[in-house]
Parts: structure tokens; sequence; C-alpha cells
């Protein structure tokens, strides 16, 4: 079977900006896959050249077999994207409904706003809806037309953590019926309990693409936090330490939150009540997608890159 997604050599220009800068890129059917990047990773742009929103520099880009943006593609597409703008004074059925109108193929409005929870808000306009139910209601018109791929950019961002939930089991039927999902977040752990694949941009490079467990495989180690009177120095001496983070300074009674990055938390622990330093608040868990994310995509990490990071999978 073709790839739903193919980009070579992608490069998008914005005057002096790369906003992409040779992105190679392929998405299988039915792949649900989350973008992550820090801002001005070049995310959103990627998605706007598979919306045929806009156009390359240099590469190719195609989507379903096609050029993006055709009109075959606009059927067999659903999009939600950053601050998209909706009609306010329609009511939620009468604009899920116009858009149900211009595919050849769609699901029952009702039916797509009960799945959307939006059943209650069917007689609202569209300006009375909160945050978290509008961006239900952008999902409702990406589905309805039973699309063969979702792009979503930042689709649960307004959501309170039950929407989410619910939002992410929609994605999932979509998925289970061979739809290709690629959506874009800042949520790590969002990232990491819905994606199969994850794909890490950075200054418009692909970083690292494969399954948010091989990602975390990048970063060996724990994560201490403890709230401790002593300096950070002392903290970052101490033996298998790697990186040492203020979270919270230090106040009136000395006392600093800090999270320490490294192979032996326990040497950490040993070392600071050893030499008479109080620790409190103690927790130790293990390197989380955060970790590896910060690892990708810091300062200075892309040229460091060792080429095997590039394609873990
Ligand atoms: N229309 C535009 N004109 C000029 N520069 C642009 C334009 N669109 C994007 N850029 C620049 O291209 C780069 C990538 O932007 P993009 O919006 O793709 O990033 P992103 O990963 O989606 O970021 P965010 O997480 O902030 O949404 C940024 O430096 C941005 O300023």
């Amino acid at each position: 079977m073709s790839a739903v997604v193919e980009l070579h050599a992608v490069t998008k220009r914005y005057g002096t900006v790369d906003a992409l800068a040779g992105l190679e890129l392929a998405i299988e059917p039915g792949e649900l896959v989350a973008v992550l990047g820090p801002n001005g990773a070049g995310k959103t742009t990627t998605f706007e050249l598979l919306l045929g929103l806009a156009r390359p520099s240099a590469g190719t880009v195609s989507v379903l077999g096609r050029t993006p943006g055709c009109r075959a593609n606009r059927l067999r597409t659903g999009a939600m994207l950053q601050g998209a703008g909706l009609p306010e004074q329609v009511t939620v059925r009468e604009l899920v409904t116009l858009l149900a109108a211009a595919y050849p193929v769609a699901d029952p409005v009702d039916d797509v706003l009960a799945r959307t929870a939006l059943a209650d808000q069917a007689r609202r306009t569209v300006t009375s809806l909160s945050g978290g139910e509008r961006q239900r209601l952008l999902l409702a018109m990406a589905i309805v037309g039973r699309p063969e791929l979702l792009v979503l950019d930042e689709p649960t961002a307004a959501m309170d953590a039950a929407s989410k939930r619910a939002f992410w089991e929609q994605a999932d039927v979509a998925v289970a019926s061979g739809t290709t999902v690629l959506f874009a977040t800042h949520d790590l752990v969002e990232a990491d309990q819905v994606a199969e694949r994850v794909l890490v941009l950075g200054g418009g490079r692909l970083l690292a693409d494969a399954t948010p467990r091989e990602l975390k495989s990048l970063v060996s180690g724990k994560v201490l936090t403890a709230t401790t009177d002593a300096p950070l120095a002392v903290v970052a001496d101490l033996p298998g330490v790697d990186r040492v983070d203020v979270v919270v300074p230090a106040g009136a009674d000395g006392l600093a939150r800090v999270v320490v990055r490294g192979e032996q938390p326990e040497q950490v622990v040993h070392g600071l009540l050893r030499d008479g330093w109080r620790l409190v608040d103690l927790t130790v868990a293990d390197a989380q997608l955060e970790q590896a994310f910060l690892r990708l995509t810091a300062p200075g990490a892309l040229d460091a890159q060792p080429p095997h990071l590039l394609e873990v999978t």
C-alpha cells in the first residue's frame, strides 16, 4: 500500500527563515502520529503543506497520492487548525450539516454530534461555545466527511482532562476504521499515551522518528526531585549527576526545590545526607518523554546529533 503522506527533501523558506529544511517523511495508512517540537519548529508549516495551504520552496509533497489541496484531497481530508475562524451566528447542528453536505459520503450529523459530546449544544450558536466545546465542534467538522487523513494542529489545547480522553477515544475510532491521524502537540504526556509514532521536529528538521518507548530509551537514568538547603554547585558536584535544575528558588528558610538528573539518585541522597544537608519531599522517577524531548531539542543538539538518532525505528 502506498504512503498517505510523503515528503521528499522539503524546504519552506519565509524570507531568511527556513521553516522547513530538507524534510523527509512517509506516513502509512492507519498510523496515529504525534508531531512534537518547540515553538517555531515547523509543525504548523508541515501541516499547511499537507493541506495545500502553502507550497514548498523546494522538494515534493504528496498526500493520498496527489497534489496537496486538490479537490479530491479536500474531500478525503479532515483538519483542525489553530485559530480556525468559524461563522459565529449559525448553530452547531447547522454548521456540521452544511459541512456534511459538502462530502460525497458523510456520517449522520446527530451521530457525529453525539460522538463529539455536542448533542446538548446542537441548537446553540457557535459564538456561545466554550473553548473546549469549540474544539469539539472543529473535530465534528473534521470527521463528519469520513476522512482518510486527519490533520490536527494542537487539537486538545483548550480541553479539560475528560474532554481530552473523549477526544482521543474518537480519534481511536477513526484510526480503527482506517483513518490516518497526524497531530501536533506540546503535551508530551498526551503524545506518550496516544501516539504509536512520534516525530520530533526542531529548526525545520526531523530530529527523531520513533515510538514513545524508543524515544524514552534515548535518555537513561532517573529524575530525583527534592527540597534541600544544599547549594546548586554542591549538588552538581556529587558523583553521577548529569544535570541539576532549580524549580523553586530558595526562600527565607534556605530551602530550594531541585530536580537532579543522573544514573544514581541513591548517590545523591547519600552524599547530601552524609554532608549534613537537609533533604525532604523526595521523589525518584524514571526518565520521561519530556527528558528525551528536551535532550533532542536542546540548543546545539541538532549539530551534535549522531545519525542513528534520526531514525530510531
Ligand atoms: N507566514 C509566515 N511568514 C513568515 N515566517 C513564518 C510564516 N509561517 C511560519 N513562519 C516561521 O517559520 C518557522 C516555523 O513556524 P511554524 O508555525 O511552522 O512552527 P510550529 O512548530 O508550528 O510552532 P508553534 O509550536 O509555535 O505553533 C517559525 O520561525 C515561524 O516564525
